[in-house]
């Protein structure tokens, strides 16, 4: 099955001269995203990861049901103010400005292995930063994993762990 034949492309969304690429009907096709969950098993299953880290809020998405194939906990990296209890804060650049992930305080153990999912790597600074919160609270970031890579942005050059995806489209 190609994964391919159930992604959308949306011309023009958000805003005028991108091109989004829309996992919705992919997970609208149960058949389909169990074939893209399998292949995420099969990339991360050999890292033998403690915990998943999905990023918000697509990255949800994939790593709350692998994480469950896998029999480990999983938890969520978001943008600002939006998980309660004490968080580890980590600031990163936009091309304008920057923004701001944070992680709970206690979401890893220290040395705990972790893989992060997203569902697609651009410029790659979103899963940079989640990789450096990571780092941040302790975790040993074995390798990251996205459905979706865009080529051409050099979104993986700058990320400081192993980078996976299943598909990829030069843009
Ligand atoms: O590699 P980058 O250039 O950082 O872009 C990729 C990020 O952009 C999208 O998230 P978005 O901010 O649109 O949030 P959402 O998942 O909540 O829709 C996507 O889900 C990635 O997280
Ligand atoms: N072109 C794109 N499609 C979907 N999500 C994105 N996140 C960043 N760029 C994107």
């Amino acid at each position: 099955m190609d994964l391919k034949d159930h992604i959308r492309t949306v011309p023009d969304f958000p805003k005028p001269g991108i091109l989004f690429y829309d996992i919705s009907t992919l997970l609208a096709h149960p058949a389909a995203w169990r074939e893209c969950v399998n292949q995420l098993k099969t990339i991360i299953a050999p890292m033998k990861p403690d915990l998943l880290i999905g990023i918000e809020s697509r990255g949800f998405l994939p790593a709350a049901p692998l994480a469950l194939e896998l029999g480990v906990g999983f938890t969520m990296v978001r943008k600002k103010g939006k998980l309660p209890g004490e968080c580890i804060s980590h600031e990163y650049d936009l091309e304008y400005g920057s923004d701001i992930v944070q992680i709970q305080a206690d979401a890893v153990k220290p040395g705990q292995k972790v893989v992060i999912l997203d569902d697609l790597l651009a410029t790659g600074g979103t899963l940079r930063a989640a990789i450096e919160l990571s780092q941040k609270v302790g975790a040993d970031v074995a390798g990251a994993a996205c459905i979706i890579e865009l080529l051409g942005l050099g979104g993986r050059d700058g990320l400081n762990a192993p980078f996976h995806s299943l598909i990829s489209y030069e843009i």
